[in-house]
C-alpha cells in the first residue's frame, strides 16, 4: 500500500517522530540531504565519477536546509559548489540555520542577484527553495529566476528539485504563481506527496524518487492512496482469478446498453472489456434498428432487444443481471429514458454511468443525484465532470492564490459526497473517491506513462472493465481502482500503436504476467 501525504500529514508524522525522541529534526534533514545525493548518483552514475559543478538554490525554510546539506555532501565528494540563498540567513529556522553554518565553514553563500552569471556552467542545479511549506504564490521575480535556472543547456545541466519543484503546491500539484519549472528529477522523503501525482507536477517532472528517512509509515483513513500492484494484490487479484469449479454464472452477468443504428461501437467495446476482465456473461441491450448491426459483429457476447424504458424494466426482471453499464455511444435521449429504470431496478444491480449517461443530466444534475445509490460508479472525464459538478469544476480550475490549493482529490471527494456514489475522475491522474472520503489515485505518469491511452474508445473500454468487475462482485470503489489500474497496464503492455480494441485483447497477457 502506497500512501500519498498532504503537507500537513507529512508535518504531523515528522513532528510525532521528533516529539517521541526517536529522531531529531537535524537528523531528518541530514538523511534528506543524503537521500538527494544518493538519488542523483543513482539517476546519473556518471556524476559519481570525478568532480563536477553544482549550483544549489536554497530557500528560507527547511527545504533550504536540505539544500545546505546537499551542498556540503557534494563538496565533500570533491565537487565545486555554488550556493545561493533566497531570503535572510538570520531568519532561517533552527535546523536549516545549523546546516547553513556548517556550509559556511566550507564555502560562500552568494546573494540571489548574482545567480545569472554563475548558472550557465553548472552540471547540476539543485532547487531547494520551497518544499511542502509553500503557502503563497512565488514573488514574480523569483518565479522568473527559477525558470531561468531550469532552462540552461539541457544536454549538460540536470535540474533536481528537493521534495517539490519550488512553486508547486504539495497538496494539489498546482502552480502557485510562476516558477516551478521543469525538473529532471524530484527527490521526496518518506512518502510521495499527493501533489506529486496531480496537475502540473507530473507534467513538469521527469522522474520522482522517494527516499526513506527512517520515519514509520502510519496509515489512516484520511490518506490518499496510490493504486499500485502491491495494494491490488492484497485484495483484488484473488477476485479476478477463476477457481477450478466455478461456472459462468458464478462470475456475474453484465448488461451493457448500446446506442442506436450506427452508434453501437462504443457499447461493443465496453462489452468486450467486461467479458475479457472475467464477467461470466455479457449481454448487449440494443434497440431493434441496431440489432442486425450488433449481431453481425459479436460472438461470445449476447444480445437482447432493449427498445425503451419499459423494455429495460422487463429485461431487468432477470435478477441475475447484476451489473449494468449505460452511456458509451448511447445518445442523450436514450440515456434520459433508460438511466432512471437502471437506477431503480429493484434487485439492486451495480451501475456504471459514463459518457452520454452523464451528459444527459447536464441541465439537471440534481435529478441524477436523487436517483443514484451507493452501488453506482460515475466515470466522467474533465468535460463531463464540469457538466455535472459545475461549481466544483470552477473551483478546481481557478488560479490558486494560496496553498494548499483546492485539488483534483478535493474536487473528486466533494463530487462523490454530493453524488452519493463512487466517482472516478479520469486523466493521467485518475482520482477515485468514495462518498466516505476514501480516495485513491491511479497514476499513468512518471515511470507508468501510458500516452497511447489517449485514443477514441479507450474510456468505453474502461467503463466495460469496471462493469465486468462489478459483475464479478467487486465493490464499486475496488472495481473502479482495479479497472483503472488494469486499463493502464493493458495500454503499457501493448505500447505504441494502441487502439481501443487492443485493450481488452491485451488483458490475458497482463493477467499471465500477474500470475493469475
Ligand atoms: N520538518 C522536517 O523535519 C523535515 C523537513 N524537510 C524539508 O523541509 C521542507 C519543509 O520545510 P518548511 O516547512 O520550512 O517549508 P519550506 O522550506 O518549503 O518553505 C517555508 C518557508 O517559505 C516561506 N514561504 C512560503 N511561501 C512563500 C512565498 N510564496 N514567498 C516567499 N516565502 C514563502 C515560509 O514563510 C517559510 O519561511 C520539506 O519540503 C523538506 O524539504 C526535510 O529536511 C526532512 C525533515
Ligand atoms: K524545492
Amino acid at each position: 500500500m502506497t500512501e500519498l501525504l498532504t503537507s500537513a500529514q507529512m508535518r504531523q508524522i515528522e513532528q510525532a517522530a521528533i516529539d517521541s525522541g526517536a529522531v531529531t529534526g537535524l537528523e531528518l534533514m541530514e538523511r534528506a540531504g543524503a537521500g538527494v545525493v544518493e538519488a542523483i548518483l543513482a539517476e546519473w552514475p556518471e556524476l559519481g565519477q570525478g568532480a563536477h559543478r553544482a549550483v544549489v538554490l536554497c530557500g528560507p525554510g527547511n527545504n533550504g536546509g536540505d539544500g545546505f546539506v546537499v551542498a556540503r555532501l557534494l563538496q565533500e565528494r570533491g565537487w565545486d559548489v555554488g550556493v545561493f540563498l533566497y531570503g535572510d540567513a538570520e531568519k532561517l529556522p533552527p535546523d536549516a540555520r545549523v546546516n547553513y553554518e556548517l556550509w559556511r565553514k566550507m564555502g560562500a553563500v552568494s546573494s540571489w542577484e548574482d545567480l545569472n552569471a554563475e548558472q550557465t556552467t553548472a552540471d547540476l542545479f539543485i532547487d531547494a527553495v520551497f518544499g511542502t511549506g509553500l503557502t503563497r504564490p512565488l514573488p514574480e521575480e523569483l518565479g522568473r529566476e527559477l525558470i531561468m535556472t531550469a532552462t540552461p543547456d539541457k544536454t549538460t545541466t540536470k535540474v533536481v528539485a528537493v521534495d517539490m519543484p519550488s512553486g508547486l503546491c504539495a497538496d494539489s500539484g498546482k502552480m502557485l504563481g510562476g516558477g516551478g519549472d521543469f525538473s529532471d528529477l524530484v527527490v521526496s522523503f518518506h512518502s510521495a506527496k499527493v501533489g506529486h501525482y496531480l496537475d502540473r507536477s507530473y507534467q513538469r517532472c521527469n522522474s520522482l524518487v522517494v527516499k526513506d528517512i527512517g520515519l514509520d509509515h502510519v496509515f489512516d483513513e484520511s490518506q490518499v492512496h496510490l493504486v499500485d500492484q502491491a495494494r491490488l494484490s492484497d485484495d483484488s487479484f484473488p477476485g479476478i482469478s477463476k477457481r477450478k469449479f466455478d461456472h459462468k454464472y458464478t462470475h456475474g452477468h453484465a448488461l451493457i446498453l448500446s446506442g442506436g443504428f450506427g452508434k453501437t461501437g462504443a457499447a461493443r467495446l465496453a462489452a468486450r472489456g467486461a467479458l475479457r476482465i472475467g464477467a461470466g456473461l455479457v449481454t448487449l441491450g440494443v434497440p431493434g434498428a441496431a440489432q442486425m448491426e450488433v449481431a453481425t459483429r459479436i460472438t461470445a457476447l449476447m444480445l437482447t432487444r432493449v427498445e425503451d424504458a419499459s423494455n429495460l424494466a422487463e429485461v431487468l426482471e432477470d435478477r441475475r443481471l447484476n451489473a449494468l453499464c449505460l452511456g458509451p455511444g448511447m445518445g442523450v435521449e436514450r440515456a434520459r429514458d433508460l438511466v432512471p429504470v437502471a437506477l431503480a431496478a429493484r434487485h439492486g444491480p451495480r451501475v456504471v454511468l459514463d459518457a452520454d449517461a452523464l451528459t444527459a443530466y447536464a441541465d439537471c444534475p440534481e435529478t441524477l443525484f436523487a436517483m443514484l445509490h451507493a452501488n453506482c460508479v460515475l466515470t466522467p472525464h474533465g468535460g463531463e465532470f464540469a457538466r455535472l459538478f459545475p461549481d466544483i469544476a470552477e473551483r478546481l480550475n481557478k488560479e490558486p492564490t494560496r496553498g494548499p490549493a483546492y485539488s483534483k482529490v478535493d474536487a473528486t471527494r466533494d463530487a462523490a459526497a454530493r453524488a452519493g456514489c463512487v466517482v472516478l475522475f479520469k486523466g493521467p491522474d485518475t482520482v477515485i473517491a468514495h462518498p466516505s472520503g476514501a480516495c485513491s489515485i491511479n497514476a499513468a505518469v512518471y515511470d507508468r506513462e501510458a500516452p497511447w491511452l489517449a485514443t477514441a474508445g479507450s474510456g468505453d473500454v474502461l467503463a466495460g472493465f469496471i462493469t465486468g468487475l462489478l459483475a464479478r462482485g467487486f465493490a464499486p470503489k475496488q472495481a473502479a481502482e482495479t479497472g483503472a489500474w488494469l486499463h493502464v497496464e493493458a495500454a503499457r503492455s501493448f505500447g505504441p500503436g494502441l487502439v481501443a480494441e487492443d485493450l481488452p485483447e491485451e488483458l490475458p497477457k497482463v493477467f499471465r504476467r500477474l500470475g493469475l
